[in-house]
């Protein structure tokens, strides 16, 4: 019991000292952080300022090029972190169902094809796209799209769910929901989440942590230590009114 409750009081994931890149292309320096299990982090920043890379070192997806991006134990091997990409990462030339699209969200995961078969149609149901199992993932609206990519990560019955931008291009009603569900998710399955975001009321409302992206660095913490006028100055290069967001005139 208490190596359980050790367990689960350690990060599970830690940023040391993390330069994060491509080849020699430094993108973010010097990257310290961690983050705990039931925590809800938005990452937010300028485009280009390092999110995705980020969250692609957590993937594993690329590795650091100083100092370590580390996963508990119980995550490393990852199969428990569903991650929801930019539709824009969707491969537009591979054409599938909705059913097909969701249950490659198994990937590399050993199941038998009955059970499979169970998971893909239960999240489907959770995500209310059930009853257009058979349509193309293509010829389906950008909200229910969105629905299918949530679904493909919730099959994993993840711990730590990854979602990039996700409410971009949806209808205020579709983006309503969508952020319904990730808070239910993190409320009560005690997901933890990492919430990319360009949209400062959802970070002031939702995330309990932030990270703030720019010029190479991160600034990340508790919610209400990081988020503030000065901080969001120096992510955006803009005077931001703290807490209503109305950019003001620029400095003379
Ligand atoms: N595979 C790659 N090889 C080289 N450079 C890359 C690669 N992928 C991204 N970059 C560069 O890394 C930088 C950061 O990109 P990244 O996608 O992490 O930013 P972001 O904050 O997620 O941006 P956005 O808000 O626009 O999605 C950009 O300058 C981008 O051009």
């Amino acid at each position: 019991m208490e190596k359980e409750q050790a367990q689960q009081e350690t990060p599970i994931i830690v940023a040391e000292k993390a330069n994060i890149g491509y080849g020699k292309k430094v993108i973010l320096q010097d990257v310290n952080m961690e983050i705990h299990s039931g925590d809800f982090w938005c990452f937010i920043g300028s485009n280009g300022s390092g999110k995705t890379s980020l969250i692609k070192s957590i993937l594993g997806a690329i590795k650091t090029l100083r100092g370590v991006v580390v996963l508990r134990k119980d995550f490393a091997r990852r199969t428990r972190i569903g991650f929801v990409p930019q539709e824009s990462e969707l491969n537009k030339s591979v054409s599938t169902t909705l059913e097909e699209f969701v249950a490659c969200g198994l990937a590399g995961i050993p199941f038998k094809k009955s059970v499979r078969h169970k998971r893909t149609l239960k999240v489907m149901e959770i995500m209310g796209i059930k009853h257009i199992k058979n349509s193309s993932i293509w010829n389906v609206s950008g909200g229910q799209r969105q629905r299918a990519m949530i679904a493909r990560a919730l099959i994993r019955d993840p711990l730590l769910m990854i979602v990039d931008e996700p409410t971009s291009g949806l209808d205020f009603r579709a983006a309503h929901e969508l952020l319904q569900t990730i808070t239910d998710l993190n409320r009560d399955k005690k997901i933890t989440v990492i919430f990319v975001t360009h949209d400062l009321n959802i970070c002031q409302e939702l995330a309990s942590h932030v990270a703030m992206f720019h010029d190479q660095k991160v600034i990340a913490g508790v919610k209400e230590e990081v988020f503030n006028s000065e901080n969001l100055e120096k992510t955006f290069g803009i005077a931001v009114e703290f807490p209503f967001y109305r950019t003001l005139k620029s400095k003379e």
